[in-house]
């Protein structure tokens, strides 16, 4: 397995930089496995600015990927920073071409909400799929319908056997039933971000997942 998958820091576009690096470095700590670097206002030499600081903070503890910009991701790769691949949406580049460009070690997001974008790709093209909008969230204004938990477990059954993480107004209550729904984890961004303390929200989140898995393997 290329990374943990079950808990996902996807960071607030909001955060100022300074705020950003406390706030991953709590996350991680209360048990967060994938940061995603989403910046969506910012620029590209930011964007690779903030991923070597990253980087550099996280040190392999979790796995660093970056938000629909695959050369965002090779400049930061090329100024030092260990990146662990990206999370592509359906306007971004394909994921065959981020793969091809990023190498097999890469580990390759793409985001799906309906069963008909899951156009055929090549085999170990894509590593997961973030699906969402479970709940809605005025996080992403634009999130595709909301699907709620049943609608997400169904969506993963439909996807199976490619891992589905799932994404959305996702707070602490939501993580067992998602996990019980099919999910291979969960990828929160205003749990973490808007809490008054990101490192004991995470652990709140990774503790509801750690229980959840170990009743599923009873
Ligand atoms: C884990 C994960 N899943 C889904 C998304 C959403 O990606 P996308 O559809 O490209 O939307 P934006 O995040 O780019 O607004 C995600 N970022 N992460
Ligand atoms: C990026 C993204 N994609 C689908 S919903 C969403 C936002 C998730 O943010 P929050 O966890 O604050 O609802
Ligand atoms: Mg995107």
């Amino acid at each position: 397995m290329k990374a943990d998958l079950s808990l996902h820091l996807v960071t607030d576009d909001r955060l100022p930089l300074a705020r950003l690096l406390e706030v991953a470095e709590q996350a991680v700590a209360g048990g967060v496995t994938v940061v995603q670097l989403r910046a969506k206002s910012a620029s590209a030499r930011d964007q690779v600015a903030a991923l070597v600081s990253l980087s550099a903070l996280l040190r392999g503890s979790a796995a660093l990927i970056v938000n629909d910009r695959v050369d965002v991701a090779l400049a930061a790769r090329d100024a030092g920073a260990q990146i662990d691949g990206v999370h592509l949406g359906q306007q971004d580049v394909s994921p065959v071409t981020a793969r091809r460009l990023l190498g097999s070690g890469a580990l390759v997001g793409w985001s799906a909400s309906r069963t008909s974008e899951l156009t055929a790709l090549p085999a170990g093209t894509v590593d997961y799929l973030g699906v969402g909008a479970v709940h809605p969230t005025s996080t992403k204004p634009d999130h595709p319908p909301a699907l709620g938990v049943n609608g997400f477990g169904a969506f993963a059954s439909a996807a199976s056997p490619v891992p589905c993480v799932a994404i959305g107004g996702i707070g602490t209550a939501d993580v067992g039933p998602l996990r019980a729904a099919g999910a291979a984890g969960v990828a929160v961004v205003s749990a973490i971000c808007s809490a008054d303390d990101p490192r004991a929200a995470a652990t709140a989140l990774r503790s509801r997942w750690d229980a959840a898995a170990l009743a599923s393997a009873r």
